[in-house]
């Protein structure tokens, strides 16, 4: 059961409008292919009821209403009325499942709050409502109060109840703990259909949710990227993948496939980010950073685990950056269709090391520039070598530069202003060339751009066209730095004059 749209929305900040309930209600039902799905607490307000009558009414026509469910209150039926309003046919009742919150919230005894279950449950099933029982903080309750929760249980056996749906309220169980509660109750009510609800406060919802199946529990309540309330719940996608590749037995309707899309939307409409390391459905979680691996990916896939991106429509990545290997620029080469022999690649994987040293994040859109600029390089020392510059940029002040090149080893040092840092620069050289009966090349075009994307904060490509007695010249720099990418530029045109 996915409760998304009712535990999920617990996520402090998160609101979904009416629209964005249905439609990830409708994709959650028809892509994802999970069971059921409970979309709202009864009661909660006048938006909410909308929300619950628009899912309802799209639910009734298309055959899904009795996999729509509603949580609502032991509080004399007035949220049996709101989900009956709304037109829902599922309810989800919560009772509690401690003796320390029935005491101390509701403040009632238990035959009080048996009595009460009842008669809501009765008034219930007498308006044509199918019934399932949530017994709040039963975790605790099995530590704390348990003859209080067999008791409870003895009774509700007594009742249509459809399900039993048993929350770690509070993230509290670990493993072995779950193991021992639920195999306890599964033995002793094999008749009760049991649904575990978990969460994730220590991290050990998925954990758990394992557990709670392999011990018998016919149900998980899980939530899409692991939305919830404080840490959230057990999330659906690496429940249902832990499911497919260690509990073979147990049949998952979820459509692996669609996981991530779903994941994607939820993210969007919820504004609440996927972390990029959350399994399966995190955007690094297929990606290789480190050479040997993407190495060992090539020799008979030695990095190679059950959980393939392609099982839920993704694909390997492979990292570029100072833990790249060739390995790994090979395989991001071979996906641009680009082949480069042993020494180029070596040298583009040393300029990929270099930015990545820097803390530069280089992305495969970055790829053809570096190449580029890598193959476009001086092999021999060249002539003309811009050694030192500052160059200044304040307000209501020109820019200037100090600026130290050499001219076939003899150094010349150069102070000049100009419109921008850039034009200073050109103006100290147009000095030192003049100084020499040179004469520099002049710019005719200066086009600046990063890679295609927009997702590199890397890389800055400046391409300047010169002219020079008559002959043109077209010149790329390349760094993060937009003027010191012009600066790469010009030296090469210096080279070339
Ligand atoms: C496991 C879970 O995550 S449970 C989540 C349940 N869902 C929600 O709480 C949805 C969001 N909640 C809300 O919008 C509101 O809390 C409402 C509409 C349900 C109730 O609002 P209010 O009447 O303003 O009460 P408030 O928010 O303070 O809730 C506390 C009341 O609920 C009562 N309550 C707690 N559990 C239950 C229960 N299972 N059945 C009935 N009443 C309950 C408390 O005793 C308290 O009542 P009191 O004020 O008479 O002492």
């Amino acid at each position: 059961m996915d409760t998304t749209l009712r535990d999920g929305e617990q996520t402090s900040g998160v609101s979904f409008s009416a629209s964005e309930k249905l439609t990830i209600a409708q994709l959650l039902l028809t892509e994802l292919k999970v069971d059921r799905i409970e979309i709202a607490s009864a009661r909660v307000s006048e938006g909410e009821f909308q929300a619950v009558k628009k899912i309802t009414d799209w639910a009734s026509k298309n055959g899904y209403l009795d996999q729509v469910e509603v949580l609502t209150f032991v509080d004399g039926g007035t949220s049996v009325n709101w989900m009956l309003d709304a037109g829902a046919k599922v309810m989800n009742l919560l009772t509690k499942g401690s003796l320390n919150h029935l005491t101390f919230q509701l403040k009632k005894t238990p035959e009080q709050h048996f009595a009460e279950v009842k008669a809501t449950i009765e008034l219930a099933l007498s308006k044509g409502l199918k019934v399932n029982v949530y017994l709040e903080d039963w975790s605790n309750g099995m530590r704390n109060s348990k003859e209080y929760v067999i008791s409870y249980l003895d009774f509700l056996s007594q009742l249509p109840v459809d399900r039993v749906l048993l929350p770690d309220t509070l993230g509290v169980l670990i493993p072995s703990e779950v193991a021992a509660f639920i195999s306890e109750l599964v033995a002793r009510y094999p008749s009760f259909h049991f649904d575990f609800h978990a969460h994730n406060d220590y991290d050990l919802g998925t954990a758990n949710a394992l557990e709670a199946v392999r011990n018998g529990v016919h149900g998980l309540h899980l939530t899409v990227n692991g939305m919830g309330e404080r840490a959230g719940n057990a999330p659906l996608a690496s429940v249902i993948a832990v499911l497919n590749d260690y509990q073979k037995d147990v049949e998952v309707s979820v459509d692996e496939k669609t996981l991530y899309s779903v994941s994607k939307l939820v993210e969007s409409f919820s504004g609440f980010r996927i972390p990029a390391n959350k399994p399966v459905v995190g955007e690094n979680v297929f990606t290789q950073t480190a050479g040997i691996h993407a190495d060992g990916d090539k020799k008979n896939n030695l990095y190679h685990n059950d959980l393939m991106p392609e099982r839920f429509g993704r694909e390997r990545k492979y990292a570029l950056g100072k833990t790249s290997g060739k390995a790994n620029i090979e395989n991001n080469l071979a996906q641009l269709g680009i082949h480069l022999s042993d020494e180029d690649l070596k040298k583009v994987t040393q300029r990929i090391i270099e930015l990545g040293d820097r803390k530069e994040v280089v992305t495969p859109n970055d790829l053809p520039y570096i190449i580029s600029d890598v193959l476009d390089s001086p092999t021999t020392e060249e002539r003309v070598q811009v050694l030192n510059y500052v160059l200044t940029h304040s307000k209501e002040l020109r820019p200037s530069v100090t600026l130290k090149i050499s001219i076939d080893g003899k150094i010349y040092e150069e102070h000049a202003q100009g419109d921008g840092q850039y034009d200073a620069f050109v103006n100290a050289l147009e000095i030192i060339f003049k100084k020499n009966g040179k004469e520099l090349a002049q710019l005719q075009d200066y086009a600046v751009r990063i890679p295609p994307g927009g997702d590199s904060d890397a890389l800055c490509e400046t391409i300047i066209t010169w002219s020079h007695q008559g002959r043109e010249l077209i010149t790329r720099g390349l760094d993060c730095d937009q003027t010191v990418s012009a600066i790469k530029a010009t030296q090469k045109m210096l080279n070339l004059i």
